[in-house]
């Protein structure tokens, strides 16, 4: 049994409360608005989850600090985003802020509607603390929630965040009936492109062919339950942005990570065709028809993925 304090009562820190709670650990969660203070919520926790979305993890590492959080309490991070001001990963945030502190990575194909639903699942937890990769599959692991260990958290997660900006482009592909040769063929192309990013920031390539890599693609890919599907399936009809994500009501971190994706590819020279299609979309200067005609129209050249190609 292990005392837990999730951060986040979204619908991913709800569904990574009820599973601790359903495995006969001590929960508790805390939000943003109330009504517990963060650092009564943390003083006595083992583990601490963290849920938020992107924009609020910075400053979230910040007000755990200030509360003083023990070196002893394992963080796990369960973000799938970059950090706008300074492209990192969550988990390069709370290291960079706790150098002494456990920190993991959860990933994985993990739609919480599912999740709630008890249908079964796996995921990855990730990181350089064997003892506390163990401890934290040990609270997860159930009938229903299979959880594999990995020792690379920035691969990890690299992998949840980039395939949302994938999602995107997908939900474009079958927003406008493309088919499923298209599909196919957008999802196969989009790994290159996420393995130049992850191999530049420090991934291994094999982490990708996992579950937080390919794995998170295809759950992702596959339809409505996804968020970030949704974005590019309401693009494809005519939506404008502000209106998708307020019909949405909840995160679609896709769209931030296509920003600071792009910020990233310009600056370091990292080809991200797939990913720039989707950022012009975004800003409104294509049209889903034309960020199809932009994929298909470009140079012609060998499958074989160049890690170190230019352009
Ligand atoms: N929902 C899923 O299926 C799922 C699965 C795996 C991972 N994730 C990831 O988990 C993260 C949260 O997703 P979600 O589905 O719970 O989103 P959500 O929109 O349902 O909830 C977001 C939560 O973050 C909190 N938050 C936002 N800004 C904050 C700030 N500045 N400070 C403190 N808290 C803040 C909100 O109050 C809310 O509790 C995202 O990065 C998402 O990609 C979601
Ligand atoms: O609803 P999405 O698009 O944020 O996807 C949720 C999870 O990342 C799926 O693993």
């Amino acid at each position: 049994m292990a005392r837990v304090t999730v951060l986040g009562s979204g619908a991913w820190g709800t569904a990574l409360a009820r599973l601790a709670l359903t495995n006969g650990n001590q929960v508790q969660i805390w939000s943003r608005r109330g009504p517990s203070d963060l650092a009564t919520a943390v003083a006595d926790a083992d583990i601490v989850v963290s849920a938020i979305s992107m924009k609020g993890v910075a400053a979230l590492a910040g007000q755990l600090q200030a509360a003083n959080l023990k070196s002893s309490t394992i963080l796990v991070t369960a973000t799938k985003g970059l950090d706008p001001e300074t492209t990192r990963t969550p988990s390069k945030i709370f290291r960079d802020t706790f150098p002494d502190n456990p920190i993991v990575v959860l990933s994985g194909p993990n739609l919480s509607k599912e999740i709630e639903a008890q249908l079964p699942a796996a995921t990855v937890v990730a990181s350089t603390d064997v003892d506390a990769l163990t401890r934290v599959q040990q609270v997860y692991a159930s009938e229903t929630f299979r959880i594999y260990t990995s020792p690379d958290p920035v691969g990890a997660e690299l992998g949840g965040t980039l395939k949302n900006v994938v999602a995107i482009a997908v939900g474009v592909c079958d927003g406008l009936k493309l088919g499923s040769n298209a599909k196919a063929a957008l999802i196969t192309r989009a790994i290159p492109e996420m393995l130049r990013v992850g191999v530049h920031m420090g991934a291994q390539i094999e982490t990708f062919y996992g579950l937080s890599g390919l794995g998170d693609l295809l759950a992702t890919c596959d339809g409505t339950l996804s968020r970030n599907y949704r974005v590019g399936y309401g693009l494809a009809h005519g939506k404008k942005l502000d209106q998708i994500l307020d019909e949405l009501g909840s995160t679609a971190e896709g769209v931030n990570t296509t920003h600071v994706l792009i910020d990233m590819a310009n600056r370091e020279g990292i080809p991200v065709p797939i990913a720039r299609q989707v950022h012009r979309l975004l800003r409104g200067v294509i049209t889903p028809q034309e960020a199809v005609e932009g994929l298909m129209e470009r140079e012609l050249k060998p499958e074989a993925c160049d890690l170190n190609a230019r352009n």
